[in-house]
C-alpha cells in the first residue's frame, strides 16, 4: 500500500463525478484519472481496428497495448488515441454504451488495472469511475459514491451534450442511461456499487458548488 492519498468518486452516469473530480483535483493540486475515458477509448480503438465489441480475447489484447494519452489543457481533459484527438468523439452516449459493453469483460478489466493504478503519483490522486473505491483503489482514505435521480442525470447529460454540439434526444438518453446503469450494476466483475467505507452523496437537489463543499469538508 502506498502513502499517496487517493480520493475515489464512483457513481452512475451523469451524477456529476467528472465535474467534482476535476474540481477537487484542481483544488487539492492532485492528479486526475477519468477511468471511464479509458473504457470509452478502448471501445473507440475496437471500432477503429474492426474488433467486435463481443470478442473478449481480442479486446483484452488491444486493452493491453492501448496507445492513449490524457492531457489537461485549459482545464479540459484532452484524450489522444494513437495520435488522434478523440476527446469529443468518445463523449456521445453511443460511445458511453459501447464503453459499458467492453467494460463488462473480466479480461478487459484486468488488462487495464495496472494502467489505472499507475496514475497514483505524488502528491495525490482524484479519480472517478465505477469501481475506483471497490477494486482499483480499495485502500483509498477518501471515498465518495455520488448519485442522483435518473431523470435529473438524463437532463444534465442532455444539456451537457448540447453545449458540446453533440446531437441527442432526451427520451433516448433516459433509455440509454438506464440500460447502461443496469449493465454496470448487474455485471459479475467490479459492478457499480458503493464501497463499504464510501460516503454516499445524493446530488439530485445539490448544485455543483454545494457538492464540492461537502466533499472538501471530508478531506479537511
Ligand atoms: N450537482 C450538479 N448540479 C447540476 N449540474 C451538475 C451537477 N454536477 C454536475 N452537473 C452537470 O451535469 C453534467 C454531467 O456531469 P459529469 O460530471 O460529466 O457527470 P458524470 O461524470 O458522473 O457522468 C455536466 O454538464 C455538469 O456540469
Ligand atoms: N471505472 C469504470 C469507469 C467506467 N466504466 C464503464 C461503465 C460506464 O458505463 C462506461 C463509461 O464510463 P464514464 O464514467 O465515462 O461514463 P459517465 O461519464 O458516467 O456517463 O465505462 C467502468 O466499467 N468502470
Amino acid at each position: 500500500m502506498s502513502d499517496i492519498p487517493v480520493l475515489t468518486i464512483d457513481g452512475p452516469s451523469g451524477s456529476g463525478k467528472g465535474t467534482l473530480a476535476q474540481q477537487m483535483a484542481e483544488k487539492l493540486g492532485w492528479h486526475y484519472l477519468d477511468s471511464g475515458a479509458i473504457y470509452r477509448v478502448l471501445a473507440q480503438a475496437a471500432l477503429k481496428h474492426q474488433i467486435d465489441l463481443t470478442d473478449e480475447t481480442a479486446l483484452a489484447v488491444i486493452a493491453g497495448q492501448l496507445d492513449v494519452q490524457f492531457v489537461l489543457k485549459d482545464g479540459q481533459l484532452q484524450v489522444v488515441l494513437e495520435g488522434e484527438d478523440v476527446s469529443l468523439l468518445i463523449r456521445s452516449e453511443q460511445a458511453g454504451n459501447a464503453a459499458s459493453k467492453v467494460a463488462a469483460f473480466p479480461a478487459v478489466r484486468s488488462a487495464l488495472l495496472q494502467r489505472q493504478r499507475d496514475f497514483c503519483q505524488s502528491p495525490g490522486l482524484v479519480t472517478d469511475g465505477r469501481d475506483m473505491g471497490t477494486v482499483v483503489f480499495p485502500d483509498a482514505p477518501y471515498k465518495v459514491f455520488l448519485t442522483a435521480s435518473a431523470e435529473v442525470r438524463a437532463e444534465r447529460r442532455y444539456k451537457q451534450l448540447k453545449e458540446k454540439g453533440i446531437d441527442s434526444n432526451l427520451s433516448d438518453l433516459v433509455a440509454e442511461i438506464s440500460e447502461r446503469d443496469e449493465r454496470d450494476t448487474q455485471r459479475e466483475v467490479a459492478p457499480l456499487r458503493p464501497a463499504d467505507d464510501a460516503v454516499i452523496l445524493d446530488s439530485t437537489q445539490l448544485g455543483i458548488k454545494a457538492v464540492l463543499e461537502k466533499v472538501s469538508a471530508l478531506i479537511g
